[in-house]
C-alpha cells in the first residue's frame, strides 16, 4: 500500500501529458475517467489502508520508491516524455486492465471475503470498474485501428513491457517477505 501510494503519485503525473496531448474532448474525458477512478475511487481505500498504519498521504512523501517501483514510473516517465498519445495510453492501460482481471478472479475465491484486503479487492472486482476497462480498451482500439503494422508491434511492445513491470510490482512484496523471513 505504501509502495502502490507512491505509484499512484506518479502514475496520475503522466494523465497531465496525455490530457495536454489529446486530439479531442472525448479523449480528455476518458483520460479523466481513468484518473478518477485511480485518484478519488482507488484512493479513497488506499488511504483507509494507510490510516491503519497510522500514516497518510504526507508520510508517503518522505519515503523512495523501491527499485521495481521505480522502474516502472521511470519506464512510464521515458514513454511520456514522447508525448504520443497512443503510446501513452500503451504505458497506463496495464495498470488498469490487469487489477480488473486479478481481482475479479480473486474476488470469486470464498476465502478472499476474510482478507484484510477485501475493500480493495472488491472495489477492483466491481463490475463498472469492469464496464470502464471495456471502454478505455475500445478507446485504445479506436485509436490504433489505422495505423501500421510496425507501429502497432511497437505499440504492443510498450503495452508487453508495462505488463512485465506490473509483475515485477506484485513480486516486490514477495521479496521484501522474504527478506523479512530470512531475517529471523
Ligand atoms: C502497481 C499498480 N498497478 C495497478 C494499480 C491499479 N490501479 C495499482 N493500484 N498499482
Amino acid at each position: 500500500m505504501i509502495q502502490d501510494s507512491i505509484y499512484l503519485k506518479n502514475y496520475a503525473r503522466i494523465y497531465g501529458k496525455a490530457i495536454f496531448h489529446a486530439d479531442t474532448l472525448r479523449e480528455i474525458q476518458l483520460y479523466y475517467s481513468m484518473l478518477n477512478f485511480v485518484n478519488d475511487t482507488e484512493s479513497e481505500v488506499r488511504l483507509d489502508y494507510l490510516k491503519q498504519f497510522c500514516m497518510t498521504d504526507n508520510d508517503i512523501e518522505l519515503i523512495a520508491p523501491l527499485p521495481e517501483n521505480q522502474n516502472y514510473i521511470d519506464f512510464m516517465f521515458e514513454i511520456a516524455s514522447h508525448g504520443k498519445n497512443e503510446e501513452i495510453l500503451m504505458a497506463v492501460l496495464p495498470c488498469m486492465l490487469s487489477y480488473s482481471y486479478i481481482f475479479r478472479k480473486l474476488a470469486a475465491v470464498p476465502t478472499s471475503r476474510q482478507s484484510r484486503y477485501w475493500d480493495f479487492i472488491k472495489d477492483h472486482a466491481d463490475e463498472q470498474y469492469a464496464e470502464s476497462c471495456k471502454e478505455w480498451s475500445a478507446f485504445a482500439e479506436h485509436k490504433c485501428a489505422g495505423l501500421s503494422v510496425a507501429n502497432k508491434k511497437y505499440l504492443a511492445d510498450i503495452f508487453e513491457k508495462a505488463s512485465l513491470l506490473e509483475l515485477a510490482f506484485w513480486k516486490m512484496a514477495y521479496r521484501n517477505e522474504r527478506m523479512e523471513e530470512n531475517a529471523k
